[in-house]
């Protein structure tokens, strides 16, 4: 049978809206395959791992007769999304699900693990209503009534989540950079990481870079949570956009402009 241009264009159409509705059942599945601690069982197996074998191993309740074929319609997924591939003999990980074993030292797990907690999705539910409304603040505020920094202040464990996820997205950057951009800090004697989170980037400069002094500038809440502990390392509570002349930042850089939309 030969199509019509005008059908096979609207088929193409109607398959490319289905791909776009459904694309989030990739982030999804990954999520749950985290979650289930499914990368870092095959790791441990050594060796490819069969369906069965991994149902087996899965914290899962796998007297349900379903659970094989799920796992395999999941790993399906995943391996058509590059984190699996299948052999003969089983399953094996590929170079982006090592990036999501646990003892991984840059494992991008907290960085998922926030972006799709649902703390962090609902904005985008919301993101119609904020364009409608028309204010200046942000699809979270209109989700949850308050900034994000200002949320997490309040939510210890959402504040820790976050901090965890900045953290790990910044161990590949820190290695790559102390490694090959050691001349960007030549004649440095001092360096401040203006909203450095819980410091994981000065850290790793401060040990590369003994002869210079970090100090990361960060909310009261996020530095809180840190713990000092390297010599040429300092942290330092406040707010970045609150002018006083008394606060060490803008005693130590008063002729920084800062705009928010940096954040
Ligand atoms: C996107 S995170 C980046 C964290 C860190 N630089 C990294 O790459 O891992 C932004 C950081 O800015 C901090 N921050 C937000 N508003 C701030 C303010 N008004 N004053 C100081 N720090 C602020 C947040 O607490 C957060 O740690």
């Amino acid at each position: 049978m030969i199509l019509e241009k005008k059908n096979r264009e609207a088929l193409a159409a109607q398959a490319h809206i289905w791909n776009q509705i459904i694309n989030f059942i990739n982030s999804m599945s990954l999520k749950c395959a985290i979650q289930l601690g499914i990368p870092d069982i095959i790791h441990s197996h050594g060796r490819p791992m069969t369906l069965s074998d991994l149902v087996d191993a899965l914290p899962i309740n796998n007297n349900n007769a379903k659970a094989q074929d799920c796992v395999y319609r999941l790993m399906r997924i995943l391996i058509h999304a590059g984190f699996f591939i299948q052999e003969d003999e089983g399953y094996l990980l590929t170079p982006t699900s090592r990036l999501l074993l646990k003892d991984e030292p840059m494992s991008m797990i907290p960085l998922l693990q926030l972006q799709l907690d649902p703390i962090m999705m609902n904005p985008w539910h919301y993101l119609s209503k904020w364009l409608q409304n028309g204010d200046s603040s942000t699809p979270f505020v209109t989700a949850h009534g308050k900034p994000l920094y200002e949320y997490a202040e309040k939510e210890p464990k959402f504040s820790g989540l976050f901090n965890e996820a900045m953290a790990s997205d910044s161990q590949l950057v820190a290695s790559v950079m102390t490694e090959h951009c050691k001349g960007v800090f030549e004649g440095l004697k001092s360096l401040m990481d203006v909203g450095g989170g819980n410091g994981t980037l000065a850290k790793a400069f401060a040990d590369a870079f003994p002869q210079i002094n970090f100090t990361v500038f960060d909310l009261p809440h996020v530095i809180e949570e840190c713990d000092e502990g390297i010599k040429n390392l300092t942290y330092v509570g406040g707010d970045m956009f609150k002018s006083n002349d008394d606060h060490y930042f803008w005693k130590t850089k008063k002729s920084t402009r800062l705009d928010k939309t940096l954040l």
